[in-house]
Parts: structure tokens; C-alpha cells; sequence
């Protein structure tokens, strides 16, 4: 054969690199399985081991995040979390960094006062007890390590005494602030805050990841998260919250053979839309459309209402879902459905394989314990994907309430309707009647604007019609809704708002794989 110029012809086909499936995310440990799993590695080490290791890394981080600091100053709690900040004052100090440490009270007993004494010993000043004065010259490339309050923090407290008057001192310092575990104040498993708290520009947690870290006030207190589980592996079970990210979710996305029709991708049905509600079902088509998903029907509850503005999509009268089409469907019901869209929920839930429940929908199904039972005794998979507002009717509570324990209460909606949840607001909350869970990295507040929810739920129903697993669909579709807001936000810098027209464009955008 002869060699030639190279050929023409298209390539050889090339095998698709294979998905890698569906991975687990970082499991999440709430602070009675890390004490647990804190006193086991205690007993299996030396004397001050894990206090050692969390120091390290603690002033390890600090030197490299903030690598043009002329000083750091260190504000520690009589606590092991102050232990933690005066090993890694004390390591700070000997590798150079001028060091001025603030203790709020002298430690009593454990690990810091071995940390104190370490301290002590090697020449490190540490003022205890007196008003917090920031060192004399602290400028922007400085450092500052909250080890006020971590794990120890008293539930419902709120921070007293000479650490509360340590939190008001850290409040607009011009330097970063790198907090050791937990931005004091912050409670690790729910992520709310009972007073004052530390608004950290870096976390570094220890051990395990919290879940209080990612979501309610957790990402606004937290800034960037950084983990190091000191050397020790901590159990995880089914029923441990896992993280969404990238690696976790990247594995999920359907898959689109060659010989993909529209009749091989799903038939989508989005009913909604009452009077001066239209846009808000044709939002979640045209998002179902953008998932991929292979006909996308709207329902419009508005008969008078304009044809919707994309021409891919089939409008129907609402009476059109039924028999071997109704067999078939992914549901996406309730986007600006009103108070009519409860009448067609009985026959949705009784025939949709998949059915997910959002807005007024959800509205109804809180008023209406017909509905609830219907849901109950379904055997086939639902998804509710209610904000705070909607949970709290579901819940029969306030919406403080759910947002002061928002994982309790997406596993609460999930035990009380069979059904998968999706908690929105930052640091979405999944949960599943099986017991599995997971809360969202991505998104930012970006996606505080009209109708990126309506988007949410017709991009989940849009990627489910493919065929995906409905815990992936949920969990695929949650986490890239988020990714795009990101990828949007870091195209065009923070503050700019992203409306829901925009959002499906990015969510277009998205590399997939
Ligand atoms: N042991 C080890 O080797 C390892 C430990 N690790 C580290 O230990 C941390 C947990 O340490 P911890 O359990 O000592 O609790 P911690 O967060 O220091 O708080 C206790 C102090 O706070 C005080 N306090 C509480 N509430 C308050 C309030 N509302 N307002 C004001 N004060 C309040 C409380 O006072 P009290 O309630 O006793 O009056 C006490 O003085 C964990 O987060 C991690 O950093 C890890 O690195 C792994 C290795
Ligand atoms: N601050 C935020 N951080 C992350 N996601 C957010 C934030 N604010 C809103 N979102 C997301 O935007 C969407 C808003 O949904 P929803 O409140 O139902 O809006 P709408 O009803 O107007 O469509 C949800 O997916 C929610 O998680
Ligand atoms: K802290």
C-alpha cells in the first residue's frame, strides 16, 4: 500500500471513551460521627497526635494562601479548636512569620493545654483574657487563623463573653481569615448560625467534611472549603450526605448512541402555566428541551394563552395526557399552575412513571391529604423540588424552622411523601425515602432571579426522560444547574444576576462528560 498525503476521508470511527458511571461525592460527617471517629483515632495514636497533625496543616495552609504575610495573628478559644490554632501559631512563628497570639480563656483541661504550654515554651506571647487588639500594622497580605469555637460550639447558643467580643474584632480586618474547622460560630450540621459568626475568606476543615459547611449560612461563612482528614479514614454508610461535585456527578449524563431518535430520547409533558403564568410552564419545557429530552409537550392550564416562543415545542390541552402517552411521560407538573393544576394531580400520580412535583403542584399537594396518600402508595419513583417556602407548607412549620435544619427537613419530606427531595436555596439539599442524601456544591447567587427554579425542575425532567436513574437525574441535574450559574458567574465576575432565559443557554453550554 502506498503512502500518500493524508486522506480525505473522515477518520476511522473512534470508540467513545466510555462514562466512568455514576460516582459517590465526598461524604459529609456530622459532628457526633467525627467525635466518634476523633476518640477512636486518639486512642490508636500517641499523646497530642491528631492535634499535632491539625496544627500542621493549619499553618501549613496559612503560609501557602496567604504567602506574602509579614505577620499572623492568631485569636484562639479555650477549646481543642484553640489548641489547634496554637500549635500552628507556634510552627508559624518558628518558620519565620512574626506571630501575636489572643487567647479568650486559659485552657482547663485535653490537648490545649499541651498546645498552651508547647507554646509557652517556645517563647510565643500569648495575651489571654484582655480586649482583642488587632497587632499594630495588620494589613491586606496578612494572616489571621480563627481557632475560636469549632466542634464545640453549644448548640442554640449564641457566642458570649470574650469570644463573642473577639467575633466583633475580626469584622472588617483588612487581612484574610483562615478558619480552623469551622468559622466559629457556624454549626457544623446544619450550617446555621445562632449569633455572630466568622466570615472566613478560607475554612480548612479537619477530619471530615460538614455538612453545615455547604449549605444555609454555611457558604457565605465558610468562603473557600479546604479539608484535610489528618491520616485518619472515616467511616461512611448509605445513609452518609454525600457531596455534588463535578467528579461525583460528570459520570452521570445519558448517553446518546449514533442511532438516537427523538422517539429514543423520552417524551417530556410539562403541565402548568395558568393566567399570567405561561412563562412559567415554558421555561421548564424549554429547559427539558436543552436537557436533551426527545419531545417536550406543554400543558397549558391558559388556554388563551400566546403559543409558547419556541417552535420545538407541542402545546396540548391538559385533557391530551392520558392512556399509552401517560404510560410513556416524564411529568414535570405545577410550574405558575395555580390553583387548578391540584385537579390533574390524581391521574398524574395514579399513571406517570415519573412524576416530579414543583411550585403550586406543591402548594396543593400540602393542602390536600388525598394527594399526600396518593403519593404515599405509589410505587413508581417522584421527585419534589420545593424552596424553603414550599418545604415549610409541606412541612407544616416555618420556613426558619426548615432553614435552621435544612438536611432534617429534605429527609423529613422524603419520609413523609415517598418521595426524592430536592431543598433549594444555597447548598441545595437532596434526600431520598431510601435514606440517601447529598447537598450541592455548585451555584451561587446568581440564580437568585424568577424562573430559575421552573428551569430546574424542566432540566431534571428533561435529563430523566432520557433514561437516567432517578436519584442520578436528580442529583446530574441539580449539581448542573449549579455548574452553569458558576460557569457564568466566572465568565462575567460576581454580583451579576442571571436570568432564567440566560440560565438555559448556559446550561446548553455545559461540556458534558
Ligand atoms: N482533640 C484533638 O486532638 C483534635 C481536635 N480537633 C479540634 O477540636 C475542635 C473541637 O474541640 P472542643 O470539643 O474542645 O470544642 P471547641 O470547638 O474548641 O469549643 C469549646 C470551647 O468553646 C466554648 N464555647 C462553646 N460554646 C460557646 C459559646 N456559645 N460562646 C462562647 N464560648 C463557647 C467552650 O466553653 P464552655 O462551653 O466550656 O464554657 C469551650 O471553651 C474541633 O473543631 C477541631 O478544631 C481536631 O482538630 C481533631 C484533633
Ligand atoms: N444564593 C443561591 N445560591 C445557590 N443557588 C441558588 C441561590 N438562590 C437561588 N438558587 C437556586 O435558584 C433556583 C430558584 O428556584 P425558585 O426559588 O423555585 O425560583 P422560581 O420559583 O422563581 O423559579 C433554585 O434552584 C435554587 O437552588
Ligand atoms: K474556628
Amino acid at each position: 500500500m502506498s503512502s500518500g498525503p493524508a486522506s480525505a476521508l473522515p477518520a476511522a470511527p473512534q470508540r467513545l471513551p466510555r462514562r466512568q458511571g455514576p460516582a459517590e461525592g465526598l461524604p459529609l460527617h456530622d459532628s457526633a460521627l467525627l467525635r466518634r471517629g476523633e476518640a477512636e483515632a486518639a486512642r490508636a495514636l500517641p499523646p497530642h497526635a491528631l492535634m499535632a497533625r491539625a496544627g500542621h496543616a493549619v499553618a501549613r495552609l496559612g503560609r501557602a494562601l496567604a504567602p506574602h504575610a509579614r505577620q499572623a495573628w492568631v485569636l484562639a478559644g479555650a477549646g481543642n479548636n484553640g489548641g489547634d490554632g496554637l500549635v500552628a501559631a507556634r510552627l508559624l512563628r518558628a518558620a519565620g512569620l512574626p506571630v501575636s497570639v489572643w487567647l479568650a480563656a486559659e485552657p482547663q483541661a485535653g490537648d490545649a493545654c499541651w498546645a498552651l504550654a508547647q507554646a509557652r515554651a517556645a517563647g510565643l506571647a500569648v495575651s489571654a483574657g484582655g480586649p482583642p487588639q488587632p497587632p499594630e500594622g495588620l494589613g491586606p497580605d496578612d494572616l489571621v487563623i480563627d481557632a475560636l469555637l469549632g466542634l464545640g460550639l453549644s448548640a442554640r447558643r449564641p457566642p458570649e463573653g470574650p469570644v463573642a467580643t473577639a467575633l466583633a474584632a475580626l469584622e472588617g480586618l483588612p487581612a484574610g481569615i483562615l478558619a480552623v474547622d469551622l468559622p466559629s460560630g457556624l454549626a457544623a450540621d446544619t450550617g446555621s448560625c445562632a449569633g455572630p459568626a466568622v466570615r472566613a475568606r478560607w475554612t480548612l476543615s479537619l477530619l471530615g467534611l460538614k455538612p453545615g459547611l455547604w449549605t444555609a449560612a454555611g457558604r457565605d461563612h465558610a468562603g473557600t472549603i479546604w479539608h484535610d482528614d489528618l491520616g485518619v479514614a472515616l467511616p461512611a454508610t448509605a445513609s452518609t450526605p454525600r457531596l455534588l461535585d463535578a467528579p461525583g456527578c460528570a459520570g452521570c449524563w445519558p448517553d446518546r448512541p449514533h442511532t438516537a431518535h427523538k422517539g429514543s430520547q423520552g417524551d417530556l409533558w410539562a403541565l402548568g402555566g395558568a393566567a399570567g403564568m405561561s412563562g412559567a410552564i415554558e421555561l421548564a419545557a424549554r429547559a427539558g428541551l436543552a436537557a436533551g429530552a426527545g419531545r417536550v409537550h406543554v400543558l397549558r392550564l391558559d388556554p388563551t394563552a400566546a403559543p409558547p416562543g419556541h417552535p420545538a415545542l407541542m402545546t396540548r390541552a391538559p385533557e391530551a395526557l392520558r392512556g399509552e402517552a401517560l404510560a410513556r411521560a416524564t411529568v414535570v407538573a405545577g410550574c405558575g399552575g395555580g390553583a387548578g393544576v391540584g385537579a390533574w394531580l390524581p391521574a398524574l400520580i395514579a399513571g406517570a412513571p415519573r412524576l416530579l412535583l414543583d411550585a403550586d403542584a406543591l402548594n396543593a399537594l400540602a393542602t390536600d391529604p388525598a394527594l399526600a396518600q396518593g403519593l404515599r402508595t405509589r410505587t413508581a419513583p417522584a421527585m419534589l423540588t420545593p424552596h424553603p417556602l414550599e418545604a415549610a407548607r409541606l412541612l407544616g412549620c416555618t420556613t426558619e424552622a426548615v432553614q435552621a435544619d435544612r438536611l432534617a427537613a429534605a429527609r423529613q419530606l422524603a419520609q413523609r411523601y415517598g418521595a426524592m427531595v430536592v431543598l433549594k436555596g444555597s447548598g441545595s439539599v437532596l434526600a431520598a425515602p431510601d435514606g440517601r442524601s447529598a447537598i450541592n456544591a455548585s451555584g451561587n447567587a446568581a440564580l437568585a432571579s424568577g424562573g430559575t427554579g421552573d428551569v430546574l425542575a424542566g432540566w431534571i425532567g428533561g435529563l430523566w426522560a432520557q433514561g437516567l436513574d432517578a436519584w442520578d437525574a436528580l442529583r446530574l441535574g441539580v449539581w448542573s444547574h449549579g455548574a452553569a450559574a458558576d460557569a457564568w458567574q466566572a465568565a462575567r465576575g460576581p454580583g451579576q444576576p442571571l436570568d432564567a432565559l440566560r440560565l438555559i443557554e448556559a446550561l446548553q453550554n455545559l461540556p458534558r462528560g
